[in-house]
Order: structure tokens, then C-alpha cells, then sequence
């Protein structure tokens, strides 16, 4: 198996003393790991942290090898994102703000554009203004931005929020697909238990800034009837007590 990324001992602390304490999990090639957590709980500082965004004290992050901190562009040339809200220019259409991104990428022609415009539903609005897409048609783009440059492992945070049914189910069948037939690996942050539980393979439990549990989605299963019990189960082992 090989390791895509490698997180030992994260630890990052703001002034107020919040954050992420000591995480470690990896991810190997086609895992689709999920990063389940309650709001605050510290996923999008985690995911931060591996883009280079921000910077842990005692933490070691290496993707494909090379530490982020090091060398962070040499290290996110595979790697696709999504944190926090889409980073778009709302005065371009959707095809004009991936030609904008397709400038960083040499490899990246018309034709991927537009495959990507599809595969993600927004074709048929490829040229209106991004100032009038409603956040489940926004969401969409920021996820076709994170996947344009065809990475080896993306990093999504809340990838369905403000999303339908249908948007839902197109999202995670991107990814499941992405992973069987390229064997791209992904991280992906919610809070939506069951969400985790029908796209990802294997779970991390955040909780206060603490990894309670880096499970297969099969072993965390074997025992709950479902990923929320799992999740509950864990809580109640750390606190004691059957209130979360
Ligand atoms: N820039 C910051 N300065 C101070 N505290 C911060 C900062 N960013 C996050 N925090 C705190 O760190 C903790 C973890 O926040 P983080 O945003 O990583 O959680 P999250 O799990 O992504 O939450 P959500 O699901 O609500 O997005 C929270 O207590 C938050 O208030």
C-alpha cells in the first residue's frame, strides 16, 4: 500500500488556547477517510494545517513523502482542496473561473474544463456570472476547482453543504468513482454521521481537538448499527457518561 499522507502528532493551539492536540492518522491510495466531528471539534484545522495554511508546533505532515512545511508547493502539486467556502470570483462564469485556475496547471486543457464542468453538474450554467449561483451550485464549482487538476489526494471540508438530495448523491458518487478507477485519496470533514458512513472507507473521530478513534468503516461497524452509534460510543468512552 502506499502512504499518500502522514500526520504525526499534530498539534496546533491558538492564542485562546483551542485547537488540535496530538492527531495522527494516514492515508493510503484510493482511501476515502472521513473526518467526522462536532462543530469546533478542530476538522478544518487539521485540514489547514496539511494544506500549509497554517502551522502546528511538534507536528510532522508529509504528502507523498515531502514535509509541508519544507517544501509546501513541491507537496500540494497533487493535492486539490476545498476549505471553508469556494474560493471564487463571483464577477467570472464557472468556465472562466476554472481557466483561471487551469493557469497554475500545464496539463490542463479545454477539454478537461469541460469534463470537469460536467462531471460536477455545472455545465449547463458555464456561463452565467458565480455572483448568482446559489450555494449548492457554488459548492458544486468549489469541487470542481479542488479536482480540476486531476490530484492524487483532495481535501474536502463539508463537501455537501448547502447541497439537495440529488447534488448529494452526485458528489459522493464523484468521489467513490474518482477513488475505484484512479485511486485518488481523499479527506473529507462533516459533521453528518451518515454521510461519512455511505461515502468513506475508513473514519477518523475528532472531538475537542482529539483523534478518539482511526477506524476502517468496516471495524467501526462490526459492533453498531450505525457510524452515529459508533460516534456516540466513542464520546460516552472518553467522557464516561451517555451525555455528549
Ligand atoms: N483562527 C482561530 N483563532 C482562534 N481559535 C480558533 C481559530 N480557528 C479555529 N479556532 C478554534 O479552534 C477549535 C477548532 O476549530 P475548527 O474550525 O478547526 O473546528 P471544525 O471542526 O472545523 O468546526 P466546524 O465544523 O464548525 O467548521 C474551535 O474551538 C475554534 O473556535
Amino acid at each position: 500500500m502506499e502512504t499518500i499522507l502522514e500526520v504525526k502528532n499534530l498539534t496546533k493551539l491558538y492564542k485562546n488556547g483551542r485547537g488540535v492536540k496530538n492527531i495522527s492518522f494516514s492515508i493510503q491510495k484510493g482511501d476515502i477517510v472521513g473526518l467526522l466531528g462536532p462543530n469546533g471539534s478542530g476538522k478544518t484545522t487539521i485540514m489547514k494545517t496539511i494544506m500549509g495554511l497554517t502551522h502546528g508546533s511538534e507536528s510532522s505532515v508529509t504528502v507523498f513523502g515531502n514535509d509541508v512545511e519544507t517544501d509546501v508547493e513541491k507537496t500540494l502539486e497533487k493535492v486539490g482542496g476545498l476549505i471553508e467556502r469556494p474560493a471564487i470570483f463571483e464577477h467570472l462564469s464557472a468556465k472562466d473561473n476554472l481557466r483561471m485556475m487551469a493557469r497554475y496547471y500545464p496539463h490542463v486543457d479545454e477539454e478537461r474544463i469541460q469534463q470537469v464542468l460536467e462531471a460536477t453538474r455545472i455545465s449547463q450554467y458555464q456561463k452565467e456570472k458565480c455572483g448568482k449561483f446559489s450555494l449548492g451550485m457554488k459548492q458544486r464549482l468549489g469541487l470542481a476547482l479542488a479536482i480540476l487538476s486531476d490530484p492524487e489526494l483532495v481535501i474536502l471540508d463539508e463537501p455537501t453543504n448547502g447541497l439537495d438530495i440529488e447534488g448529494t448523491v452526485e458528489i459522493r458518487e464523484i468521489i467513490k468513482k474518482m477513488s475505484a478507477e484512479k485511486g485518488t485519496s481523499f479527506l473529507i470533514a462533516s459533521h453528518l454521521a451518515p454521510e461519512i458512513e455511505k461515502t468513506c472507507n475508513k473514519v477518523a473521530i475528532v472531538h475537542d481537538g482529539e483523534l478518539l478513534s482511526f477506524e476502517t468503516m468496516e471495524e467501526a461497524l462490526r459492533l453498531n448499527p450505525t457510524l452515529e452509534d459508533y460516534f456516540l460510543s466513542k464520546v460516552k468512552d472518553k467522557r464516561g457518561s451517555v451525555l455528549i
